[in-house]
């Protein structure tokens, strides 16, 4: 069935791992994604973006998710990853979505407030769960003054704050990560000590990260040996996520890891296959691959093997 993250996020709090919310777009995403859930017994987010929802419609990513469900018997969340206004929030939350990010961050704190409080009433009211986000996950220079660090990082004070005011569900929190291929330009750092702060603030509290992809160098390298063209890309190493999911994070997001996954199989069978041209070759090469990734990813870094 499709269920809310509520009572996902309190057991991985307790013992200590997370649940991976993975970014879908299209039939085989959502496919390879759930067959690795389904065989490692692993509770599952699938999240849609904005963009997923103008590229498939968003009636088709909800059909193909209760297909999903219907196929495998799985518990999914189906949360929207970045919802930007209460409208789409809440045509999400009428279309079935069981969790909704609302993500004010670019706003001043204030009105961060004020528009994840309406979507919480809205949401709470349709049994549907809310994450925010609070602090700056962006495109983090690496060697940013304090300052701009400081003003960039979640405030764990503001956290407290906002969490009481708003009665969000979750919290985004920016420590580090920021989303794509390119996240460091030197050194991997995340601030655990930050992340601890907010943890004592908010003891129990479910915190997520966004930005969570490791970029592993064996894929990026498949895209390149293939035609591809990807240089200086750089993610966050797995045992960070595994520290970090061994804390107070609860959900990683990952999209980026699929997408290289996914790229980088279809790049090596299209030139291995140069007289192939069903689509079904390379797109279910492609299944394969994020299937493969995704029951990586719920091993070693997330834990949430057998947590069912
Ligand atoms: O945060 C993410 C995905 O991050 P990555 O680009 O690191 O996969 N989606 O909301
Ligand atoms: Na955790
Ligand atoms: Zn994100």
């Amino acid at each position: 069935p499709l269920v809310t993250s509520k009572e996902l996020f309190k057991k991985a709090y307790e013992g200590g791992y997370a649940i991976g919310a993975f970014n879908v777009n299209n039939m085989e995403i959502i496919q390879g994604i759930v067959e690795a859930a389904k065989e490692e017994n692993s509770p599952l987010i699938l999240q849609v973006s904005a963009g997923a929802r103008k590229y498939a419609r968003p009636v088709y990513l909800k059909k193909l998710v209760e297909a999903a469900v219907e196929d495998t018997g799985l518990p999914v969340v189906l949360h929207l990853d970045h919802g930007e206004s209460f409208e789409i929030c809440k045509a999400c939350i009428d279309d079935g979505f069981t969790s909704v990010m609302i993500d004010g961050s670019k706003l001043p704190f204030e009105e961060n407030i004020t528009l994840t409080k309406k979507v919480v009433d809205y949401a709470h009211e349709h049994g549907v769960v809310v994450e925010a986000e609070l602090g700056r996950i962006g495109g983090v220079e690496d060697n940013i003054s304090v300052g701009e660090r400081e003003a960039t990082f979640t405030d764990p004070d503001q956290a407290l704050e906002f969490v009481e005011r708003t009665g969000v569900d979750s919290l985004a929190i920016a420590i580090g990560t920021s989303h794509g291929a390119y996240k460091f330009k030197g050194e991997p750092y995340l601030d655990f000590k930050r992340l601890e702060e907010i943890m004592k603030r908010l003891p129990g509290f479910p915190l997520v990260l966004h930005g969570a992809s490791t970029v592993l160098p064996e894929f990026v390298e498949a895209c390149n040996k293939y035609g591809g063209s990807i240089h200086s890309a750089k993610g966050v190493p797995e045992e960070m996520l595994r520290k970090a999911a061994s804390l107070g994070i609860c959900k990683i997001n990952i999209d980026t890891d699929l997408r290289l996954a996914m790229t980088a199989m279809i790049r090596k069978y299209l030139a291995e296959n140069p007289s192939e041209f069903d689509p079904r070759k390379y797109l279910g090469a492609a299944r394969e691959a994020i299937k493969e990734m995704v029951k990586h990813k719920i091993r070693n870094v997330l834990g949430s093997s057998n947590k069912l």
